[in-house]
């Protein structure tokens, strides 16, 4: 064990197991977790060769094996609880996706959500069987963003009682389904719906495209890999054309929507269902931004105390790199993020089961405020927590850069969340859309409740605009800092909210005033999204009875609300006090640096990191690891290289 990091968890004034426990919930949580990883590690199934070693082909293939064996493991381990799944499934993953990931993530959820009993009956056995592998097939060459645009084609035929799907055009061919180019053998089409001659827009389909027996791609199926990405290789990213493929009208998921058999429709109580599966991913992301931050913070910090470089005084040895301000100030601020928004994605998951309870009871009326949390929060920790992988591998030098730090393949992983789901700005559009009614419901009396509720007091002060209140701020006082964030997107809800007044005054039409005020718009629902964070981490504190714990989590709470402050200076005042602040929060958190990342209770396997290494070993590790690379396999390696020099 590398002795500077001993030091650092000798020095810390908290017990790490404790805040390990409040992190998963409760100690027996913990143990039933580390139990669950440490099925995996030990098993020698799953030591398979670094996939940076490895060809695209060779990935793939060693993740179609890998999520076979895990399908295997689970059901011989009696496994079946979905969060010990996840456990389980995240410890074999590792940084990377799975081969079958859409089957879980999206084809499994669709068919829960979307299908009527029958419907469940038929397909459930299969797909929980894995007889029936599927994806989820929504994207086209020409359209990601804009669904309601979509090509694809289901036109009911009464007289045979199918559906008919097309991809009538070059731009309508499906494009981007994970698990769609070669493992998939069904997929949840999305297609326009045509029946007794009238379109009624999106809906979902059951689509076999490759053969249950032989895995051929089944009669007018085309379908195939789209090729190599900026990461997720081991993922066969498809695309798949369809032409007069024919399928039984039981195959549409009729929960909500009908087609009956002599092709009347019947309408579903929100268009919006269709989209359900979307605002369920969403928000599970919002815990994936937590992981993945957590990490890399883990990765830079505990590099950072091992790693001494430059002088700090004259004559004294080198010192940690953890002891530089500059260091801390970049890395800190982002442990504060990982801590901030673990609890916010606790929270999101806890929201989103709740209001699903509500919505399959038949009551939608909270559907608006979870699509509009979903998307924001989405996009707001994920813009971050990409951001910040970036700051831990560059703030690990030359050594983040290499592959065995871990943080180029979190990176390459992560980055494509920002896009996935909902491209971000889209989404923060979308939550820009509720907000702006809710302000305006506000303005007309009508009383908010949940996380717009601040709303109402703009109308409780008016005169006054909320623009011109000042911004007063105890900056010791993580309370008097929630408000202060709760003002400053009032503020600009408000702004964006007179924006689009003020276009609309020019007589020119919604669609254009609503364009031209986006900038005011994003910046409304990040402000409203930045306030949710806050609050929700100041709320997390009140439940904390360890002292020691809640001392140290107060102290990143801080640090959160006040960095979060001085990056967007502008909204807020007292800015020198604040950056004076800032520096004594990060002498109070350095001893506790190393201990913080421990708490989020990464093995080295799973982190799978030489930088990071909970022994702090890593000169040793970064040499053997170089070792394996097989450019090193032989001496000479290439014969150009030898003839070249040859003939000199
Ligand atoms: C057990 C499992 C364990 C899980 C582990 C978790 C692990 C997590 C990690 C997962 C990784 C998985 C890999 C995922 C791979 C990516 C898959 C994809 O990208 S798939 C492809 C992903 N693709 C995308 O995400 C496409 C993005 N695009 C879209 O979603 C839509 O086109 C749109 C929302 C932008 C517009 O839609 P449009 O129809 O034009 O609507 P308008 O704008 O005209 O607004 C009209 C009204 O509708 C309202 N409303 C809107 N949406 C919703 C909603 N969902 N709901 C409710 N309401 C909604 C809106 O507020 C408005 O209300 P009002 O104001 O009138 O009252
Ligand atoms: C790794 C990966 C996996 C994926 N997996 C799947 C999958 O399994 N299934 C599936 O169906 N899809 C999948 N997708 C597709 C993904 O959902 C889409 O790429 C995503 O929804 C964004 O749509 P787009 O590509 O059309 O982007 P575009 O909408 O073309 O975005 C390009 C730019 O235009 C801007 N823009 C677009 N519309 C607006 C607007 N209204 N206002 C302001 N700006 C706008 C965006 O902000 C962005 O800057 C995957 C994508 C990736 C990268």
């Amino acid at each position: 064990m590398n002795p500077d990091i001993c030091r650092e968890r000798e020095n810390a004034t908290f017990n790490t197991e404790t805040l390990t426990n409040m992190l998963d919930g409760s100690a027996e949580k913990t143990r039933r977790r580390r139990e669950i990883e440490s099925l995996v590690i030990n098993d020698p199934d799953f030591q398979h060769d670094d996939p940076n070693f490895m060809s695209r082909s060779e990935r793939y293939d060693a993740a179609v094996k890998k999520s076979s064996q895990m399908i295997m493991k689970l059901r011989d381990y009696g496994i079946s609880d979905p969060e010990e799944i996840y456990f389980y499934k995240r410890t074999a993953r590792r940084t990377f996706h799975e081969a079958f990931g859409l089957h879980y993530t999206m084809f499994l959820p669709t068919l829960y959500s979307q299908c009527t009993p029958e419907q469940q009956k038929k397909w459930l056995p299969l797909a929980e069987n894995f007889k029936a592998l599927g994806t989820y097939a929504q994207t086209e060459l020409g359209h990601g963003t804009h669904i309601r645009k979509l090509e694809t084609t289901a036109t009911y035929d009464p007289s045979t009682q199918e559906f008919v799907l097309n991809c009538p055009t070059v731009s309508s061919i499906k494009w981007w389904p994970g698990g769609l180019g070669k493992t998939s053998n069904h997929a949840i089409v999305l297609a326009q719906l045509y029946t007794l001659g009238k379109c009624h827009g999106l809906h979902a389909f059951i689509v076999p495209i490759r053969c249950m027996k032989t895995h051929q791609p089944l009669p007018g199926v085309t379908v195939g890999d789209i090729g190599p990405k900026f990461g997720f290789e081991e993922v066969d990213n498809g695309y798949l054309k369809l032409e007069n493929v024919r399928i039984p009208r039981e195959n549409m998921l009729m929960k909500y929507a009908q087609v009956e058999p002599d092709g009347s429709y019947l309408k579903p109580p929100s268009d919006k269902l269709t989209y359900g599966t979307m605002v369920f991913i969403r928000a599970m992301i919002v815990g994936e931004s937590a992981r993945a931050l957590s990490k890399s913070c883990t990765i830079a910090i505990r590099y950072s105390a091992v790693r001494h470089q430059s002088e700090l005084r004259p004559g004294e040895p080198e010192p940690q790199i953890l002891d530089y301000q500059a260091q801390q100030y970049k890395l800190f601020p982002l442990l504060a993020a990982a801590y901030a928004f673990t609890f916010v994605g606790q929270y999101m998951s806890d929201t989103y089961h709740r209001i699903t309870g509500h919505i399959n009871q038949g009551d939608f009326s909270q559907l608006p405020e979870l699509h509009a949390l979903a998307a924001g929060l989405k996009a707001f920790t994920t813009w971050t927590a990409n951001a910040g992988i970036e700051v831990c591998r560059m703030a690990c030098g030359g050594h983040g850069y290499l592959c065995c730090s871990g943080l180029p393949d979190i990176y390459v992983t992560f980055t494509p969340t920002c896009t996935y789901e909902g491209e971000n700005t889209v989404m923060m559009l979308q939550t820009a859309r509720f907000l702006v009614k809710c302000y305006r419901q506000a303005r007309e009396g009508q009383q908010l409740s949940g996380t717009v509720s601040y709303l109402n007091e703009q109308q409780r002060l008016q005169p006054q605009p909320v623009s011109s209140r000042p911004t007063v701020v105890n900056i010791n006082d993580l309370a008097s800092l929630v408000e202060a964030y709760k003002l400053r997107a009032a503020k600009l809800v408000e702004v964006a909210a007179k924006s689009l007044q003020g276009e609309l005054q020019r007589s020119i039409s919604q669609e254009d005033a609503w364009n031209n005020s986006s900038i005011e718009l994003v910046r409304a629902s990040d402000a409203h999204c930045h306030y949710v964070v806050v609050e929700l981490f100041a709320a997390k504190l009140s439940e904390i009875s360890d002292t020691a714990v809640h001392s140290v989590l107060n102290t990143l709470a801080l640090l959160y609300a006040l960095h979060g402050i001085t990056l967007n200076s502008g909204d807020f005042l007292q800015l020198s006090q604040i950056t004076q602040r800032i520096k004594a929060l990060l002498v109070e958190i350095r001893p506790n640096a190393v201990a913080l990342v421990d708490s989020f209770d990464y093995n080295d396997e799973m982190l799978n990191s030489v930088l990071g290494r909970y022994d702090g070993n890593v000169y040793e590790s970064m040499f053997e690891w170089a070792k394996r690379s097989p450019l090193n396999r032989t001496e000479v390696r290439s014969f150009i290289i030898f003839n070249i020099i040859q003939k000199k």
